[in-house]
């Protein structure tokens, strides 16, 4: 259904190609899951699918790709929408109406299906992707895992044979990952529906593959097979497959459930042996960047967080330094930064926070956990005044955060958001770089170095809207880790990244909470949750519903449990890190 042959795309300006020599088959009726690190070319392969690439990005593609006999290069996507229905990494530049349930007609709109079919389907729809108390809203006001099931739902309606997503379950809680990759899976096996798709979070959705493709790294040959076979060889692997490599399991188990049966034996030899505590925080690896290279172009389109956050205090004088985060007690966590009371606050017409009382203390790491819509981003941004309380308080570092100036609340808290767009405005890597230096009062170079420590090889003069999705994550990361506030807030920061840059990252959160800097993280991938967090709270419908120790938390959560405590229950192993230590 999908073939590529002998397919490189080369970017403007790029020293090499992104994609070089690609051969390529997808047959009809099968779910290919497309795999790699981050930054290697996964969305330019699939972007080549959906003839984004080269008609919307520019950069030449030479070699032929062809989808349901039609060749991309010669169809412009518009030309493809029929056959082809394509999710990309960010939902919100691709709707084109205003409500959800609009947005779920539109694309049938445009094919002119009958009404009574296409109002059958978006009531289908609505209800397979848990939107129905949803319909009516506009697209804006909705949650960023809300958004992504619309855009999921609104190429889903028109059916068409092959689908293209790219990262599609990043930003959902986990129940409803596994219920857009069962609707997938019934889509392929019941109307023999084409699914491409690319994912890190590998442990949600490679047990769901009928076969995997790898790219090992830019411009090498793609490897594709049956899922356990390129696993078996995968830089990029879930923890049960981790798990199995450490322990010599053979074959290697895809699932927790195979992982299971035969984790007897590793029971046995961790039996009696106790997780020690993570020390994340060692070490400076940095690398220097390079690669392709592309053009100036318009500014990243501003936003209302940058307005009011991190950025601000650019030009002219320098902004005060940021307040030495107060000392940890050792191995301890150290004073209150941070913390609501009986905090609620409104949202149009939803209540998204009732009656919330958390507080974070110095060198405590925390992730917010919770379902789509829960009120993590609304506590985050509560936190840095950018939604008020309705009624009780919120204080950081002493102060109310929305009656502080800007320029007073940057020395207490930075955010990083779940659109990390949203924080960049400069026209390469390193001129944002720069700017994130001279905001922070630092020496030049710390925000750069930062970056290469994240992930190697982002080009400095690079524009931000170039970046693959983890790269540009990387650098919003940078930017707010150069400012070293005393308190720290990551909206979903994993989105793009592959498991060594996340293991980076916790490497990088891990220093700086050794160093008495407070974490708070909302997210929804369980394993970094597990990797990094000393506390989890779960908010449910704006409330907290759980507050304690992560391993306490996760693991009587099966929502929110990671692999390694799901294979190696009742003993208390929560990462493959641990089980490695031990051993
Ligand atoms: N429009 C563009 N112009 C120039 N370079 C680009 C463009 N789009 C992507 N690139 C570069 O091509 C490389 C591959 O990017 P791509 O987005 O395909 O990677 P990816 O594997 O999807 O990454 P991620 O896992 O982070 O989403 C990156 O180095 C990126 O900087
Ligand atoms: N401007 C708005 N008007 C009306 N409702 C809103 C608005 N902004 C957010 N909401 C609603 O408030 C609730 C909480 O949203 P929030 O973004 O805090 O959720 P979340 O837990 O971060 O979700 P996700 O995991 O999907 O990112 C959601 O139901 C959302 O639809």
């Amino acid at each position: 259904m999908i073939r590529f042959e002998n397919v490189t795309v080369t970017y403007a300006d790029a020293a090499a190609p992104t994609l070089d020599g690609v051969d390529l088959t997808v047959p009809e009726g099968e779910l290919v899951l497309l795999v790699g690190p981050s930054g290697v070319g996964k969305s330019t392969l699939l972007g080549a699918v959906s003839g984004l690439v080269p008609h919307f990005t520019g950069g030449t593609l030479r070699g032929r790709v062809t989808v349901d006999g039609r060749d991309t290069r010669a169809h412009r996507p518009r030309e493809l929408a029929d056959v082809v229905g394509t999710v990309g990494q960010d939902p919100l530049a691709h709707f084109v109406t205003d409500t959800v349930e609009d947005e779920l007609a539109y694309g049938m709109e445009s094919l002119g299906l009958a009404p009574a079919v296409m109002r059958r389907r978006v009531e289908e729809t609505l209800d397979l992707l848990g939107l129905a108390p949803l319909r009516d809203r506009p697209i804006a006001t909705l949650s960023g895992g809300q958004r992504q099931r619309v855009a999921i739902g609104s190429v889903l309606t028109p059916h068409p044979k092959v689908l293209v997503l790219d990262e599609p379950t990043s930003a959902l809680d986990p129940a409803a990952a596994e219920e857009v990759l069962a609707v997938l899976q019934r889509l392929v096996h019941d109307l023999g529906t084409t699914v491409l798709m690319a994912e890190h979070r590998l442990e949600r959705v490679v047990q769901y593959a009928d076969r995997v493709v790898l790219l090992p790294a830019p411009g090498a040959p793609v490897v594709a097979g049956p899922p356990a076979e390129v696993m078996a060889v995968s830089p990029v692997h879930p923890p049960v497959v981790a798990l199995g490599r450490l322990a010599g399991w053979d074959p290697l188990p895809l699932t927790v459930r195979d992982a299971r049966r035969r984790a007897g034996g590793l029971r046995d030899r961790l039996a009696g042996l106790s997780p020690a505590a993570a020390s994340p925080g060692s070490g400076a690896a940095v690398a220097a960047g390079g690669g392709p290279a592309a053009a100036g172009r318009a500014p990243v389109a501003p936003s209302g967080v940058r307005a009011v956050l991190g950025r601000l205090v650019r030009g002219g004088t320098a902004p005060p330094a940021p307040e030495p985060p107060p000392a940890a007690g050792a191995g301890g966590a150290g004073r209150t930064v941070a913390g609501t009371r009986a905090l609620s606050v409104r949202r149009g017409r939803v209540e998204a926070l009732r009656d919330v009382g958390i507080g974070v203390r110095a060198g405590e790491t925390v992730a917010l956990m919770g379902r789509n819509g829960a009120g993590k981003s609304t506590l985050l941004g509560a936190l840095v005044g950018l939604v008020e309380p309705a009624s009780g308080s919120v204080l950081v570092g002493g102060r109310a955060p929305h009656r502080t100036a800007p320029r007073e609340l940057v020395r207490h808290v930075g955010l990083v958001p779940q659109e990390p767009r949203d924080l960049l405005y400069a026209d390469t890597v390193a001129a944002e770089c720069a700017a994130a230096d001279a905001d922070a009062g630092v020496a030049p170079g710390a925000c750069r170095a930062l970056v290469s420590e994240l992930l190697p090889g982002v080009a400095g003069d690079t524009h931000p809207r170039d970046l693959s999705e983890g790269q540009r994550l990387a650098l919003a990361l940078a930017v707010v880790l150069t400012g070293r506030p005393p308190l720290l807030l990551l909206d979903e920061p994993t989105r793009g990244l592959d498991y060594a840059a996340k293991a980076r990252l916790a490497r990088v959160l891990g220093r700086l909470a050794a160093e008495g800097h407070a974490i708070v993280m909302a997210t929804h991938d369980v394993e970094l949750a597990a990797e990094l967090a000393d506390r989890v709270v779960v908010l449910a419908e704006g409330e907290v519903v759980a507050d304690g120790p992560t391993h306490e938390v996760v693991v009587s959560s099966p929502a929110f449990a990671p692999q390694v405590a799901k294979i190696l229950a009742p003993q208390p192993w929560l990462t493959v890190a641990q089980v490695e230590a031990a051993l």
